[in-house]
């Protein structure tokens, strides 16, 4: 059975993507975006399948796409911000590496700005964002091995900050 070497979890503009590249460059190995896997099963972009299909749809998509990685994938995976809100894939990050990338309002909105290409942040980026980052802060904390924190920091200082993590033992 292969594993992600690690995942990462966190909001819209925690640096996951971002991050996860950078992570998985330094270690020398694959990177891979959750997000992603998603748009190649269902043949088009997330806002799309959102339109189209609906959110519950997405989130069936998204359950499936995170179990297929986190069973077949060797590399850094990047999950989206809302996979967390499934319990089946809480359940499922058990006894994996969990980086979570914190991002409070401030730094969030800003990386974010508008929201282009985040169907759920469509029409009020900062509430929604605000409401967002309350309601899953707590899912997030739940399934971290490992928490970085990103506001006011260079996704260079904080990939370096989660490599250095990666190489320690952890629990
Ligand atoms: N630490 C950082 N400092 C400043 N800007 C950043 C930082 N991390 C990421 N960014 C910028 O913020 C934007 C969002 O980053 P990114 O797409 O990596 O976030 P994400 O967590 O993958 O979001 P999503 O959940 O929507 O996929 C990008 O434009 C990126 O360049
Ligand atoms: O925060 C969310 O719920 C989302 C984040 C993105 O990564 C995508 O997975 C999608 O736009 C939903
Ligand atoms: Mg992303």
């Amino acid at each position: 059975m292969t594993a992600p070497v690690c995942v990462l979890v966190g909001p819209p503009g925690a640096g996951k993507t971002t991050v996860g590249q950078l992570v998985a460059a330094a270690l020398g190995v694959p990177f891979t975006d959750a997000d992603a896997e998603i748009e190649a099963v269902a043949g088009k972009p997330i806002p799309e399948i959102f339109i189209d299909d609906g959110e519950e749809h997405f989130r069936t998509l998204e359950r499936s796409a995170v179990a297929t990685a986190l069973g077949t994938f060797t590399g850094v995976l990047a999950l989206g911000g809302g996979a967390i809100l499934a319990e089946e894939t809480r359940e499922r990050l058990a006894g994996h590496t969990v980086v979570y990338l914190s991002v409070e309002l401030a730094d969030a909105a800003k990386r974010v700005g508008l929201g282009a290409g985040r169907p759920l942040l469509a029409l009020n980026p900062r509430a929604t964002l605000k409401h967002l980052l309350d309601q899953r802060r707590p899912l997030y904390e739940e399934v971290a091995t490992i928490v970085v924190a990103t506001d006011g920091r260079t996704p260079e200082e904080v990939a370096a900050e989660v490599t250095t993590a990666l190489r320690k033992p952890i629990r």
